[in-house]
């Protein structure tokens, strides 16, 4: 697959604070590829720095193999939200896809088209203020995309949406990455990103922690867990063998199994006296992952640890 953006060893410092640190990754043209991390991980830093917003200190950015990056093809949905209050909706479209270099006619039916789609037909005339702020979002998006970029940089673009919103973005994020657009999506909400992305780069305090496929990360991090529901004494689980850790809540433990365990043989041989109601089997989800990385238990993979 096409490479549009390449980051490679990205570094960044406020005063004597290093917001990110040897920061590398790709996002080719077809893929939504999610950045994620703990608040302050430095994702908007390394968003900033490919938006040209802010400088980096060390390190390139470069568009399809160059390193004059051409902004009027990439779209941006910035963390921070806001559009002019008082100019009309069609207007600041029109307005926003002019300063990108994009047609006006075509503008103008890419507009009237994605205003239905996303609910505000009859809304043309309205001023952002009069929107709420979902719909104000909407038309937000709109403006990211309205002049068909070839890279799309999402920032959060599911937060305060309803559920039936959050769809309707997904649906289109979806629609774009099919149609080619390369599609760099940061956000914190990890089911939609189990579910909508192919590749990730999970960062924690400025450095990059994993970096790959979903499917391959969630293999070779998401051990299985398995849930119990009964009365049962936590000691007594924690030294059952190939147990990691145990998370106990009331007669509910989750007991964290060893990479590698092979849960049919795990589960002949737990013992007879066991507690037992209830029991389940999972593989650990990205929500859990994510959990762990923020709590420093998973160590920087090593360049190279997981293919991109
Ligand atoms: N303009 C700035 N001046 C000083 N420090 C900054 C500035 N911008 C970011 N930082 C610091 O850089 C680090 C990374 O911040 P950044 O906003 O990139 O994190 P983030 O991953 O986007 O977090 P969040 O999920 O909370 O949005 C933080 O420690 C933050 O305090």
């Amino acid at each position: 697959m096409e490479t549009k953006l390449t980051v490679d060893h990205l570094g960044k410092a406020f005063k004597d604070k290093q917001a990110i640190s040897d920061v590398s990754f790709d996002v080719r043209k077809g893929e939504i590829m999610a950045i994620l991390g703990p608040n302050g991980a430095g994702k908007s830093t390394t968003i900033r720095n490919i938006m040209g917003i802010m400088y980096p200190d060390s390190g390139t950015i470069s568009f399809s193999g160059h390193e004059t990056i051409p902004r009027h093809r990439i779209g941006y949905l910035p963390e921070e939200r806001g559009l002019y209050q008082n100019v009309k909706v069609m207007d600041i479209l029109l307005y926003l896809a002019d300063l990108k270099d994009y047609p006006l006619q075509k503008a103008r039916e890419r507009a009237h088209q994605y205003l239905k789609m996303f609910d505000l037909e009859g809304q043309e005339n309205s001023s952002i203020e009069e929107l709420s702020k979902g719909m104000a979002q909407k038309v937000q998006f709109i403006s990211a995309i309205i002049h068909e970029p070839e890279l799309l940089i999402l920032d959060e673009p599911f937060s305060g949406l309803d559920p039936v919103s959050q769809e309707l973005f997904k649906e289109e994020i979806r629609n774009l990455a099919e149609n080619g657009t390369a599609i760099l999506l940061s956000s914190h909400q990890m089911n939609l990103v189990e579910e909508m992305c192919d590749r990730l780069f999970m960062m924690h305090q400025g450095e990059r922690i994993i970096y790959g496929d979903i499917d391959d990360v969630k293999k070779r991090y998401a051990n299985f867990k398995c849930t119990l529901h009964g009365k049962n004494d936590r000691e007594q689980l924690e030294s059952l063998p190939q147990v990691e850790r145990v998370d106990q809540n009331g007669d509910t433990s989750v007991l964290y199994l060893m990479q590698d365990v092979q849960p049919v043989n795990w589960l002949k041989q737990l013992p007879e006296q066991l507690n037992l109601l209830e029991l389940s089997l999972d593989r650990i989800s990205l929500h859990e992952i994510f959990l762990d990385i923020a709590a420093g238990r998973v160590s920087p993979e090593k360049e190279g640890a997981v293919h991109a």
